[in-house]
């Protein structure tokens, strides 16, 4: 198992050194086991309705949509709270920086945790602390059963999902799912959690915020456990008039084109739950939930609120990462390769155990990733099979070395993708993890440990984002992964990171991209004085993701996770779009209807996601447009939502609606009109825009009309020359610090004899190399026959390249001196006249 120590994870990014709390994406929490194991279960009552009180300011509309969200957010709490274990809470490290960005809460101790009696016991002392609830404003004053007169609502499986767990933004608040029940429950039901992780924050660029912290679930019974005692507390009206069947229902916004079945796994957990054996069997789909008791009974009184938190450490999203099981079992990209398999089975069956580990722990080191473990599947080529089966990936010399008996999976470009618009963007895959070397870790995200790698034929370097199968098919996060090298591979765009290779083994799916080598933007804006910028920068970084935003949203494809952290920097400063697996593409959208905008170089792309609406919970906290959380689904505006708030950040160092937990930033979203520090000056148009992309009624949001065209039109950005941005100069130009590792100057091998910054460096190499224990074999359905292995025909490449003094390492950030007089039109001609 990798670990990083906490020094190690500090270096493990450019421009690491900063505090940071990252924030976490709501539907990458879905997935996430974080369920805590539930011991006894004792807070079994079931709470009378709550009434809803109106809250002042709001008009009828608000009143229901507070209503639908607390709805949503009482089912959640309605899933959470629902044992009595015990569980406390560490913040991750008190360095963080808490005025910004909230520590999450980690659970500690080896004991079955539960969140109750912490959030029952805020008092925590010592290093031991305890889920404060700051007691600002609670959603809980809105609760209500749900509510029948809503059938939308009734229906929604948004009504489930919200809560927190800290993510990384805002109590950084690495957001936790809550409902990672709901995939143990899937079709692997039964799975055993070797080695499982509760309250698995997805934020490894937190120093203190290590997984090696958090407690371990080994009980292959937890995850019964967990959904059981889930369920028995689950208030559920008996009498709302819906019947099971109702669940299953799903309104077409509910499925996204791309194939990820947005509240799937929300479906399958009741479904696997085995409502009629429950204690509330006339529980029916999206019935009405009752608050319930916090566990324990001494907070039975709902409207007392001092020690609940209604969304204490868990995000139960709906996001549904995965297709439901097939109907028919995938076969392997060769039949003759699932028939060789399922014989030379060292089980002895056809059907693989369904046990599938929590973790598959350490990405392959890559140059063994052909031979390490001895797996219980081989895939042992058909004598019909092309060479490229074998693993031999084109006529590079790196794959001559591959032994015969190797266990790739048939490098095979999907005809799905094939069909696509970049088809013929791709070829055949090149590469293979042989022809690659680790350098460092970039960063590790909620799915995938992203390495700063270098290919050895080329010397050049990439951004290699490692997923380990087993994982991915256990957090049924795989058509995540398909989606995400969809809109990489269909994208060519310079705002958008561009993917180079992507191949399989039987054990790992990877995203060979471009190395962005400045890093996140949120670590650049970290580095500024009061974490903000001038407008003008702002102004900057908001035409180029609107640019970015706006091909997005002409390829049909809705962003919804846009935020500092994944806006990537590349070496001249631009900016990089990167981390897709959030996107939905729009492609059962309304025939497009003509519109001709005003200027000519404007388009109107909203036409491109027109009537589509999804209905998962998705984004990150602070970022999470009010529709979203309301749950009555969202489209393309939520992006402009986004960089509304995204502005707003980079001007004023914080969020607008951020508040003291999840809770209220939902409460602060939903009701509170954006203000502006007196204290920072910004124009009037910079604060009319602002305004207008936080505009809560998403029709009349800025850029409804007619998507980015209205954006560009704003007053604010009337100096931008869209055509010309690629030829701006950026504010800020990220630069290898003095003291940043540069690797081509390390030593190879396990040289311990140096300094202490060459050793880190020697250790972290040397720690790709460790072994993984391949313990299970894949389910015979290949989840990834649709992933294809292809590789982008370079005509011209512009990674950086290995030895390039400045190209990895720690970053720093300077400003860029030319750019008050270059950038504007005139500029841009003088400049290169
Ligand atoms: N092309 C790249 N160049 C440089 N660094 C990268 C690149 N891609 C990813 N990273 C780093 O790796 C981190 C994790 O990558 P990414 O966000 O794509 O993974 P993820 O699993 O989807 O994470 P998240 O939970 O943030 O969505 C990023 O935050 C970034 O720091």
């Amino acid at each position: 198992m990798l670990k990083m120590t906490e020094e190690e994870s500090q270096r493990a990014r450019p421009g690491a050194g900063s505090e940071r709390v990252r924030s976490v994406s709501f539907s990458k929490l879905l997935s996430k086991k974080s369920w805590t194991k539930r011991s006894t279960s004792n807070s079994k009552e079931i709470q009378a309705p709550v009434p809803v009180p109106m809250v002042s300011g709001m008009g009828k509309e608000d009143q229901q949509n507070n209503d639908k969200t607390a709805g949503r957010f009482s089912k959640l709490r309605s899933m959470f709270h629902n044992s009595a274990g015990t569980l406390d809470y560490e913040h991750p490290s008190d360095s963080h920086n808490k005025s910004r960005y909230v520590s999450p809460m980690t659970p500690v101790g080896t004991t079955k945790p539960s969140p109750v009696s912490s959030l029952n016991n805020p008092t925590g002392t010592g290093k031991q602390k305890t889920l404060q609830n700051p007691g600002h404003v609670h959603i809980e004053k809105h609760y209500h059963p749900y509510s029948t007169e809503d059938p939308k609502m009734a229906m929604s499986p948004s009504g489930f999902d919200v809560d927190e767990a800290g993510s990384k933004r805002s109590s950084s608040k690495s957001v936790i799912v809550g409902n990672n029940t709901l995939q143990d429950y899937d079709n692997y039901t039964g799975v055993e959690g070797k080695n499982r992780t509760y309250f698995k924050t997805s934020n490894s660029s937190s120093p203190g915020f290590g997984r090696d912290k958090l407690p371990q679930q080994t009980d292959q019974q937890d995850d019964f456990n967990n959904a059981a005692a889930l369920f028995e507390h689950l208030s559920v009206n008996q009498n709302n008039g819906s019947t099971p069947g109702s669940f299953e229902q799903r309104t077409p916004s509910n499925m996204s084109l791309n194939g990820i079945k947005e509240n799937e796994e929300l479906d399958q957990f009741y479904n696997a739950t085995d409502l009629a054996d429950r204690p509330h069997s006339s529980f029916s789909g999206r019935a009405q939930v009752n608050t319930v008791s916090l566990g324990d009974t001494s907070t039975s009184n709902m409207g007392s609120h001092e020690n609940l938190q209604p969304f204490p450490s868990i995000i139960v999203g709906i996001d549904g990462d995965d297709s439901p099981p097939p109907s028919e079992p995938r076969q392997f990209p060769s039949r003759e390769i699932h028939s060789a398999y399922t014989s030379n089975n060292s089980t002895g069956s056809a059907t693989p155990s369904p046990n599938i580990p929590s973790s598959a722990g350490t990405p392959l080191s890559l140059d063994k990733a052909q031979t390490l473990g001895t797996p219980k599947r081989k895939l042992v080529r058909a004598a019909s099979e092309p060479e490229s089966a074998t693993g031999n990936f084109g006529n590079r010399s790196t794959s001559a070395s591959l032994p015969k008996s190797h266990y790739f999976i048939e490098p095979k470009r999907s005809q799905r993708l094939r069909n696509k618009s970049f088809g013929n963007k791709f070829e055949d895959v090149k590469v293979g993890p042989q022809s690659f070397e680790k350098i460092r870790m970039l960063g590790q995200g909620d799915v995938g440990k992203v390495f700063l790698v270098r290919e050895k034929e080329t010397n050049r370097l990439y951004a290699l984002k490692v997923f380990t199968k087993r994982e991915m098919i256990k957090r049924k996060k795989v058509q995540r992964i398909l989606t995400e090298q969809e809109i990489l591979a269909t994208s060519n765009h310079p705002f958008v990171v561009t993917l180079y290779h992507s191949f399989q083994t039987e054990d790992y799916v990877y995203l060979c991209m471009e190395y962005c080598m400045g890093g996140e933007f949120f670590r650049a804006l970290q580095t500024r004085k009061a974490k903000s910028i001038s407008e003008d920068d702002a102004r900057f970084y908001a035409s180029e993701v609107t640019a970015a935003l706006e091909y997005l949203h002409l390829l049909g494809f809705i962003y919804r996770d846009l935020k500092p952290e994944n806006i990537l920097l590349h070496k001249s400063g631009h900016i990089m779009l990167s981390d897709f697996d959030l996107s939905v593409q729009a492609n059962d959208a309304a025939k497009p209807v003509k519109r001709v905008a005003t200027q000519s170089s404007m388009v109107d792309t909203k036409v491109f996601s027109e009537g589509f609406r999804t209905n998962s919970f998705v984004g990150t906290e602070e970022y999470i447009a009010p529709e979203v959380i309301r749950g009555n689904g969202h489209t393309a505006a939520v992006d402009w939502w986004t960089l509304g708030i995204l502005i707003y950040e980079m001007l004023f160092g914080c969020t607008p609606f951020k508040g003291e937990n999840t809770n209220e930033t939902f409460c602060n979203i939903l009701k509170n009109e954006v203000t502006f520090p007196e204290h920072h000056e910004i124009s009037r148009h910079c604060k009319d825009l602002i305004r207008k992309l936080l505009s809560k009624n998403e029709s009349k949001r800025l850029g409804s009309k007619m998507g980015a065209a209205d954006i560009k039109r704003h007053p604010f950005f009337k100096k931008v020359q869209w055509s010309f941005l690629r030829n701006q100069d950026p504010p800020l130009i990220p630069k290898l610090t003095d003291d940043g590792f540069d690797f081509a100057t390390y030593p190879s091998g396990k040289d311990k004899n140096k300094d202490r910054d060459t050793a880190v460096a020697v250790r972290e190499r040397d720690m790709f190399e460790e072994e993984v224990e391949n313990e299970e074999g894949l389910p015979s359905d290949d989840p990834f026959c649709d992933f294809s292995s292809m590789s982008l025909m370079q005509t011209d490449n512009s990674s950086l390249i290995y030895g390039d003094n400045n190209s990895y390492g720690k970053i720093s950030y300077t400003p860029n001196a030319n750019r008050s007089r270059s950038n504007s039109h005139r500029g841009f001609f003088t400049k290169r006249g």
